[in-house]
């Protein structure tokens, strides 16, 4: 009998890590998943432990391979998406990092935003790699680490240490030190990456004090960068074949590979791309330009609204306030009640991302009466990730001129059908959700299988695309408006409160 063949992605998210085999029709065969520790040393910080997760993706590896029997040789290529941003700082001869990852989310390295505004580099630093100055991207967290820790500079100029997103540590690991590399997607959240010229550049680099040979060689999404050493279990070397950005792979699983064409990723964040094609689309209303992928040869753009507190919310009324045991429970609880009573909840935890850039926000509540109930305040947090998506979508549509027709949806919290409704509601569009919601996972598998042969082209895998249930808009657009202008007030409100 013949034995079939899957691709292996590795997700390695936020909150967790997980391995999923794919097969030829782009549908799910296994999925192992683990989560790991979430360290917040000080208000504001949030760090990893980079061994921690490299345990894990082993963990899910043996998971996926031991549950269904499957031999290393039907795994064709592994494909590698990740939680953008998270910087990794290790020792190139004992492969041990001089610190925990700094997670995207973490603030620590405001204090050198601030330096770098005050320098007046904010043009620059949009002209060249599509961002803003935020303690969000890598940069200024590999420059965190260099002050920070004993020696590090030191070791750094000396050529000792290397830097990496958690593709580049995962891929170091698994080729047994062989490969230091990245793709173009994860190069370009890094604020050191001209996303124009395609290179790492000098000027910033400079500013940043961040020595070149720190850095990992920037390649296309679907390419053979490295094979697994035989040391790990698959006995054999397999090729890793794909690698991007999680936000930029789900935009590739989703399949929005025209022009136009937008998704939205509900998972610690929330995070919406347009595919923008060949053109470089620069924002005037606090959005970010990225690149969406490197691959037939050419670099394709995205528009990308970062919200940086979305599901992670609902996990904070799970494990800091225990509302309920299992974050699927905020649905039973916000149906219990027909709206907030006018409560919100802004949820600028870690500052606020787009549209605002306000890195000292912090969160909020407006609208509490004596009537409140842990059922509103369920439903307001909730609904404070549709209305950070509307803040998002409303400057999109005014960057990119396109008013959007229906907009697709995945990641861990489009499970909560209330949320789905209320979004298209607030959005007045249909939101699609896909049979296969793990487009994260898809993604990178797809850019692996197009690079070994297991897929013929981009077009073959947009036919795998289907929709699992769509909500359309129901809500009179008066009663929309009037809630809108209540959360912009909240949000006008929390911005000032410093
Ligand atoms: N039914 C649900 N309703 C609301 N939020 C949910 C639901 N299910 C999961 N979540 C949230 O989704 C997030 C997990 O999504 P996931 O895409 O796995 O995240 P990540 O990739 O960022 O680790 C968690 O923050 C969790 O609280
Ligand atoms: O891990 P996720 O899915 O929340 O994604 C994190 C983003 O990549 C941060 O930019």
């Amino acid at each position: 009998m013949t034995k079939n063949h899957y691709i292996l992605s590795l997700d390695q998210g936020t909150t967790s890590t997980r391995a999923i085999l794919f097969n030829k029709q782009g549908e799910i065969h296994f999925t192992s998943q683990q989560e790991f520790t979430q360290y917040f040393p000080e208000p504001g910080w949030v760090e990893h432990d980079a061994n921690e997760i490299w345990s894990s993706v082993l963990s899910v590896i043996a998971g996926v391979l031991s549950k269904r029997n499957i031999q290393p040789d039907q795994i064709e290529a592994i494909g590698i998406t990740n939680q953008r941003e998270t910087t990794v700082v290790w020792d190139k001869n004992t492969g041990e990092p001089i610190y925990n990852a700094i997670v995207w989310q973490s603030r620590q390295s405001e204090s050198i935003c601030h330096e770098l505004r005050e320098a007046g580099l904010e043009d620059e630093v949009r002209s060249r790699t599509g961002l803003l100055v935020d303690p969000y991207f890598s940069g200024t967290k590999v420059k965190w680490i260099l002050d920070n820790v004993e020696g590090a500079r030191e070791q750094a100029e000396a050529g000792e240490l290397l830097f990496g997103t958690i593709d580049t540590w995962i891929i170091w690991k698994l080729s047994g030190g062989q490969a230091h590399v990245t793709d173009y997607t994860n190069a370009s959240r890094t604020l050191m990456y001209n996303i124009h010229e395609l290179e790492w550049d000098d000027f910033l680099l400079e500013k940043l004090t961040v020595p070149k040979s720190m850095l990992p060689e920037v390649k296309p999404s679907s390419h053979v960068y490295a094979e697994t050493s035989t040391d790990h279990f698959f006995g054999r070397a397999v090729p890793i074949a794909g690698i991007a950005g999680d936000q930029q792979a789900a935009l590739f699983g989703q399949a929005c590979i025209e022009e136009g064409m937008v998704k939205n990723t509900y998972g610690t964040g929330c995070f919406m791309l347009m595919n923008t094609g060949e053109k470089a689309v620069q924002s005037d209303n606090g959005l970010l330009t990225t690149i969406a992928w490197g691959l037939d040869g050419k670099v394709e753009y995205a528009l990308e609204g970062s919200i940086f507190v979305a599901g992670s919310a609902i996990q904070w009324l799970r494990d800091g306030l225990r509302m309920f045991r299992y974050s699927p429970e905020s649905e039973e609880y916000a149906r219990r009640v027909e709206s907030t009573d006018g409560v919100y909840v802004v949820p600028a935890f870690v500052g606020l991302g787009a549209p605002y850039w306000d890195s000292e926000a912090r969160g909020a509540i407006f609208g509490v009466t004596r009537g409140t109930t842990k059922e509103h305040f369920i439903r307001a947090t909730l609904e404070s990730l549709a209305y950070q998506t509307k803040d998002v979508l409303d400057a999109m549509e005014k960057d990119s001129g396109i008013s959007l027709k229906r907009l697709r949806v995945d990641g861990g919290a489009v499970g909560n059908n209330l949320l789905m409704q209320f979004q298209s509601d607030l959005l007045q569009v249909p939101v699609d959700r896909p049979i296969v919601k793990e487009t994260t996972a898809l993604g990178a598998a797809y850019l692996a299988g197009l690079a070994v042969g297991f897929w013929k082209d981009k077009y073959e895998i947009a036919a795998h695309w289907k929709v699992d249930e769509k909500f359309e808009p129901e809500m009179e657009e008066a009663r929309r408006d009037e809630l809108y202008d209540g959360w912009q007030k909240a949000v006008k409100a929390t911005m000032m409160f410093k």
